[in-house]
């Protein structure tokens, strides 16, 4: 319907709150090889260091706190009900302090747990470690971060897919288009005659294929556009 927005957005919403996103200077892929921290072979070869990565990335998210960027998108879904579809990429729990009654987890979400076992999902705020059990088929050594690694099936992808295609408006924020299938969205709403609008602190990889763009940083963008 034209007046749903699909918004999709990346670490660089985060960016202000604190959260270093991934590829930027600096960021946590500069840091850690993807392969060794958010793989299934990665936690199947070494489950400390991932269990690591992951407790210390909990607890920066934990410290953090939305930012005017997080609020605003949460005013716009509280004054148009139903008609805003929030699709994040990130694993912090920011959009939801910052007031959204909604929103689409598609790589998981780092406040919860998941049993490698038996599929079980629960909530999780502490360190994580192989001790743990899982409360629903009792197995240890098997919990892990409901997050989606590389190589794993993302979450919603047809709840996703349907919102995009009855979409009067696309908008990325804060995201660098190099992850798949997120970074293909803008391609599906453009092909589905859905104008496009890009929010980033610069152009990204996929740029080309936005109508629009509206760089800066997104705790001053993102007011402005919701305005
Ligand atoms: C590296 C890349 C090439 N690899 C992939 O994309 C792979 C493989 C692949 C699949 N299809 C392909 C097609 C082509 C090539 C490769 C592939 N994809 C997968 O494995 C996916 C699973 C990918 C998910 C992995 N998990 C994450 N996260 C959870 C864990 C965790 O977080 O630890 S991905 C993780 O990295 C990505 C990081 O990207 P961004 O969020 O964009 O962050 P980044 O740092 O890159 O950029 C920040 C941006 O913000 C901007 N910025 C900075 N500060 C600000 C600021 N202040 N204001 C505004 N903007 C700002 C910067 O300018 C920058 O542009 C996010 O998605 C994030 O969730 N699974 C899959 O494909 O399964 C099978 C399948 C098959 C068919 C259909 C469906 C599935």
């Amino acid at each position: 319907m034209a007046d749903e927005i699909v918004i999709l957005t990346g670490a660089g919403i985060s960016a202000e709150s604190g959260l270093g996103t991934f590829r930027d200077v600096g960021g946590l892929w500069s840091q850690y090889d993807l392969e060794d921290v958010a793989t299934p072979q990665g936690y199947a070869r070494d489950p400390d260091l991932v269990l690591g990565f992951y407790n210390a990335r909990r607890e920066n998210a934990r410290m953090a706190a939305p930012n005017a960027a997080h609020r605003a998108i949460a005013r716009l879904q509280r004054e148009w009900p139903g008609a805003v579809t929030l699709v994040t990429q990130n694993i912090d729990d920011l959009h939801e302090r910052g007031g959204s009654p909604e929103v689409v987890h598609m790589h998981g979400e780092i406040m919860r747990a998941l049993c490698a076992s038996c599929g079980h999902r629960w909530g999780w705020t502490g360190a994580m470690s192989r001790e743990d059990t899982c409360p629903a088929c009792g197995r240890g050594a098997l919990v892990r971060p409901d997050v989606v690694w590389f190589g794993e099936m993302p979450y919603h992808l047809d709840l996703i897919g349907e919102r995009l295609e009855r979409a009067g408006l696309f908008v990325a924020i804060g995201t660098s288009g190099a992850v798949y299938p997120a970074a293909g969205f803008v391609a599906e709403a453009a092909g589905a005659g859905v104008p496009t609008i890009e929010i980033n602190l610069e152009r990204s990889e996929v740029a080309g294929m936005f109508d629009r763009h509206i760089l800066g940083p997104a705790s001053e963008t993102v007011p402005l556009w919701v305005e």
